[in-house]
């Protein structure tokens, strides 16, 4: 589209808003605070590099597809990254799982990892001035195949748990030190039953005991967050999750650490978009792993639907996006992985926009009136408004192609990379 026409749709686009009381400008300027966190394995399949053939295995979640071209390397990672980067607007940061260090061919135990086997990240990360986010990784390995990891009753398998999460938030700290930017360190674990298990507190003491040990050690928080990530069900596990929403809400508030919202983890009429206001009265920050499940926590492609319009505009209706720390959890094998990450990460970055352009202090008034046809119908009015012109407009504003030309952009890396890796 040419540069002129994107203007000129951009003008009236900001009329319309403005006889609204929205200041189109203004809403540009404030989407530098939507910073989303990158969620490294929609690259990979979250297969990791611990060895040359890794894939994942267990902890009840599934990538399903075959799509050729994902990356098999960190090189590979790196520049399947950073030209997703390249066609996003605004800032990002990363988010890297511990399977994903840089192993130097070797072997090295998850109860053995140290900050040099993430060094190369930090460092990139530098280049790039963005802020990295990591997890302790808890699947895909031996010693938690029975499906228990830091609420196993082998306390050896639960020993090899603890030091592995006091490792990697070891790990996050050192990462939010030399980037100047805290490092949101989440812990979850697959740990539950396939069928109904007797013991349900005894695993649940043994989670919290093993959260208590792995977090004794205190890092300052401009350097390492703790978030906490629980799940309704997981494949093969689902009869009983030990990391349940009350176990770890509990967990959270009684601790002071963040909880994380991913939308994929509960009934699917629960809305997380509700749950974030309930949440914050009672802790300071909440970290999101937003997704689409379809049906269960098939980890889809965001897409701009309501349950992302809700979590967003709850954050931008109460001013939280200060405590909300926002993440992307999904990975698609089925399609282009980077075409997957540009059109997610768009959607979601498109809801903060859209909540953005909501004459918010008007439907509060029609709310606290009663004048409820009003709100009904404003909010109506409001979905055919051109929000795309404005979003346009931001693309164009920050250097990356508007609208669909990015669909050529990854054809052509396609081309160029993908099929001949
Ligand atoms: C790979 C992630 O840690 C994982 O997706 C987790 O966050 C989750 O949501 C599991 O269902
Ligand atoms: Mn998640």
């Amino acid at each position: 589209m040419a540069n002129e026409i994107i203007k000129k749709a951009y003008e009236v686009a900001k009329e319309q808003y403005a006889a609204l009381g929205i200041d189109t400008d203004k809403v540009i300027e404030k989407m530098k605070d939507v910073v989303i966190s990158l969620h490294c394995w929609q690259t990979d399949d979250v297969g990791g590099f611990e060895t040359p053939d890794a894939e994942l295995g267990g902890g009840g979640i599934q990538t399903t597809g075959n799509y050729p071209g994902k990356a098999g390397s960190i090189a590979e990672m790196r520049q399947d990254l950073d030209k997703a980067m390249s066609l996003l607007p605004g800032k990002q940061r990363l988010n890297l799982h511990a399977i994903y260090g840089d192993f130097a061919g070797e072997f090295v135990e998850r109860n053995e990892i140290e900050v040099k086997h993430f060094q190369g990240w930090i460092d990139w990360a530098k280049e790039r001035g963005m802020g990295l986010d990591f997890n302790a990784t808890f699947f895909s390995h031996p010693k938690s195949d029975d499906g228990f990891s830091l609420s196993s009753k082998n306390e050896e398998h639960r020993q090899f748990w603890v030091e592995h999460l006091k490792r990697c938030r070891a790990i996050g700290a050192e990462m939010g030190k030399q980037l100047g930017t805290p490092c949101v360190h989440n812990t979850w674990v697959h740990d539950g039953s396939k069928d109904t298990p007797i013991d349900r507190n005894g695993y649940r003491e043994i989670l919290k005991k093993s959260l208590d040990e792995a977090f004794s050690v205190e890092y300052p928080k401009e350097h390492l967050k703790d978030a906490v990530e629980s799940k309704l069900f997981g494949i093969g596990a689902e009869s009983m999750t030990v990391g349940s929403h009350d176990f770890y809400l509990g967990y959270a508030i009684k601790n002071n650490k963040l909880i994380c919202l991913d939308n994929g983890h509960f009934h699917p009429t629960e809305q997380v978009g509700d749950k974030i206001s309930a949440c914050l009265n009672f802790v300071d920050e909440v970290l999101l792993h937003v997704t689409r499940p379809v049906r269960w926590d098939s980890d889809h492609v965001v897409t701009l639907n309501e349950d992302i319009q809700l979590i967003a505009s709850e954050i931008v209706r109460n001013e939280f996006l200060n405590r909300v720390n926002i993440g992307l959890d999904f990975f698609d094998a089925s399609i282009n992985r980077i075409g997957a990450y540009v059109t997610g990460t768009r959607a979601a970055q498109k809801a903060f926009m859209i909540a953005m352009l909501e004459p918010t202090a008007t439907l509060v008034e029609y709310e606290e009136e009663g004048k409820n046809f009003e709100r009904l119908a404003l909010l109506e009015e409001l979905k055919t408004k051109p929000f795309g012109a404005v979003w346009d407009y931001y693309c164009m504003q920050e250097g990356v192609p508007v609208s669909e030309a990015y669909i050529a952009d990854i054809q052509q890396y396609e081309k160029d990379v993908l099929s001949k890796r």
